[in-house]
């Protein structure tokens, strides 16, 4: 069995939030401040190693129970279902998901069929579902705002943090889809066999956590 616990973290966006609450709960993270490729890292001062992974990885490495812990986004634990424990909200990497349109279209004024780009197929599946609304989906890796700008989607559900990318392209929010931020999440069964060490790490994150709630 690992000693240490190993948590996977979610690379971009996510990373330096998530390096920056490690400090602020007193573990050493200049491993992963410091650059290079390497994509796990021992800390010098705890008792846990951090690995550096796509968000989808993440959730793949806490179900599978390689990793115990993970940092991940609700956007991609709504995608992808769920067989671990999301323990804590984590209050950054803040966003939603919204349903946009061209400016000026009328995505419900019609009985044909809407087809609606995604790169978030089951999230935008279920959010038609639950309107009792049958729409074609099409899947898209990114720039998802350009499948109702070349006229292959009459809408879009997507990530709005801004609202920079859908105004700068001529798009408009007209409904929201879901609330996100960052979720730290737990593997079933490391919870028990390492339930000390977990809670230690929880513990720390609650407290940094409320500190921050009381400080705005
Ligand atoms: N403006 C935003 N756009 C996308 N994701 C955001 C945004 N703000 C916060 N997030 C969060 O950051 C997470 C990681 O996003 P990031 O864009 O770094 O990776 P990604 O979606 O896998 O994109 P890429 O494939 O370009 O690496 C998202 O899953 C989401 O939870
Ligand atoms: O509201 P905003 O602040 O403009 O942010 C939202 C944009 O950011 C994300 O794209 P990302 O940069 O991750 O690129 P992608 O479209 O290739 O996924 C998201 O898919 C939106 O396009």
């Amino acid at each position: 069995m690992r000693q240490n616990l190993r948590i996977a973290l979610t690379k971009g966006r996510l990373q330096d939030k998530s390096v920056e609450l490690f400090e602020a709960i007193g573990l050493d993270c200049s491993p992963i401040r410091s650059p290079g490729r390497r994509l796990i890292h021992a800390l010098p001062n705890y008792p846990l190693e951090a690995v550096l992974a796509k968000a989808p990885d993440v959730i793949t490495y806490v179900e599978h129970g390689v990793c115990d812990l993970g940092i991940v986004g609700k956007d991609t634990i709504l995608e992808q279902g769920k067989s671990f424990y999301e323990v804590l909200d984590l209050g950054f990497g803040r966003c939603r998901f919204a349903l946009a349109v061209r400016e000026g279209s009328d995505f419900y004024g019609t009985y044909r069929t809407r087809r609606v780009a995604s790169k978030y197929p089951n999230v935008t599946k279920q959010f038609f579902a639950r309107k009792g609304m049958d729409v074609d989906i099409i899947k898209i890796e990114g720039s998802v705002e350009l499948a109702p700008i070349l006229d292959l989607a009459d809408g879009i559900v997507d990530i709005v943090e801004t609202g920079a990318t859908l105004r700068e392209n001529g798009l408009v929010p007209i409904e929201d889809v879901a609330q996100v931020s960052a979720r730290l999440i737990v593997n079933t069964a490391s919870m028990k066999l390492h339930k000390a060490q977990i809670e230690d790490l929880i513990g720390r994150c609650e407290a940094e956590l409320k500190r921050r709630r009381e400080e705005t």
